[in-house]
């Protein structure tokens, strides 16, 4: 298991950074690689996020050696998403199988987590994002069908998608983490539209199902100091409050987004006019 550590950065630093500099402090690469498990643990929110891709052998993890607590979920919740082949979880014995786009949420005081794959040609590909929690909710599965859709855009726009929500209030509850995937329609390729920014609530995104040749135009930064990083699959971003996201694909993609902060009022965000961005 690696636990890389990232601080973040303010928006007045972000207007001196060079590409290389943008893409350290809000860069996730190289998350799934076989039968390893990598977090990154940000200062962003103290968001940690993580993948695991199980291919020949079971990954077990739950230490908490790397963060100061006598194990991983101590004191935090977690949401796993599947965005590969058939996997299981087991959660201190406890086993739940999970299908591509199923989610499982892990409450406080889970000590140890086992992943693996029903099979190595078609390996499960865990996404993880893990918040601090004050209260101990029951492990839940949430599977593709039991989460809340949500229609969004237009095809003349380019943007026409379907947002499902799992790890919400109205789904399946959690102290602070939200989770949910947002699935491009055939032909549409902007996601996040109106680009927004929701100042109590930071945000990751982890960008899949991208061809290899393919890259996320992923937009972020104050709305009148705006950059980019070029994103390629299994790659995940971080927006920190002040940043708005958005971004387009050279080809069909989807993403798992995941928020914690103040509260977990999903249309409690402030959109930006694309004319007012620079
Ligand atoms: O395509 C979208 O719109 C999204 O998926 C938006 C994210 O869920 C988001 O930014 C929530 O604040
Ligand atoms: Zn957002």
């Amino acid at each position: 298991m690696t636990m890389k550590v990232l601080y973040g950065a303010a928006p007045d630093d972000v207007k001196g950074y060079d590409t290389q500099r943008l893409r350290d402090a809000f860069l996730m690469t190289d998350l799934f690689a076989a039968d390893r498990v990598n977090f990154a643990y940000t200062h962003v929110d103290r968001l940690i996020l993580g993948g695991a891709m199980p291919v020949e052998t079971r990954l077990a993890f739950g230490s908490g050696e790397d963060i100061g607590t006598p194990y991983l979920l101590f004191a935090r919740e977690m949401g796993i998403a599947n965005l590969g082949g058939t996997g299981t979880i087991a959660v201190d014995g406890e086993t739940f199988t999970l299908e591509n786009r199923d989610v499982l949420y892990v409450g406080r005081g889970a000590r140890e987590i086992v992943v693996s794959s029903l099979s190595a040609d078609v390996p499960a590909r865990f996404y993880m994002n893990s918040v601090p929690a004050g209260t101990d909710f029951p492990h839940r599965l949430i599977t593709r069908k039991e989460a809340k859709p949500l229609d969004l855009g237009d095809a003349r726009r380019s943007n026409k998608r379907r947002l499902a929500m799992y790890i919400h209030p109205e789904v399946s509850p959690s102290c602070l983490l939200l989770m949910g995937i947002t699935d491009l329609a055939e032909g549409s390729a902007w996601n996040t539209m109106p680009p927004h920014l929701h100042e109590r609530r930071m945000e990751a995104y982890c960008y899949f199902d991208l061809a290899p040749e393919d890259r996320v135009m992923h937009m972020m930064g104050r709305p009148e100091e705006t950059r980019h990083l070029v994103v390629a699959n299994g790659d995940a971003v971080l927006s920190p409050a002040w940043s708005i996201h958005m971004g387009a694909g050279t080809g069909p993609y989807a993403f798992v987004w995941g928020m914690t902060g103040e509260n977990q009022e999903y249309n409690d965000v402030s959109p930006v006019a694309v004319a007012d961005l620079k």
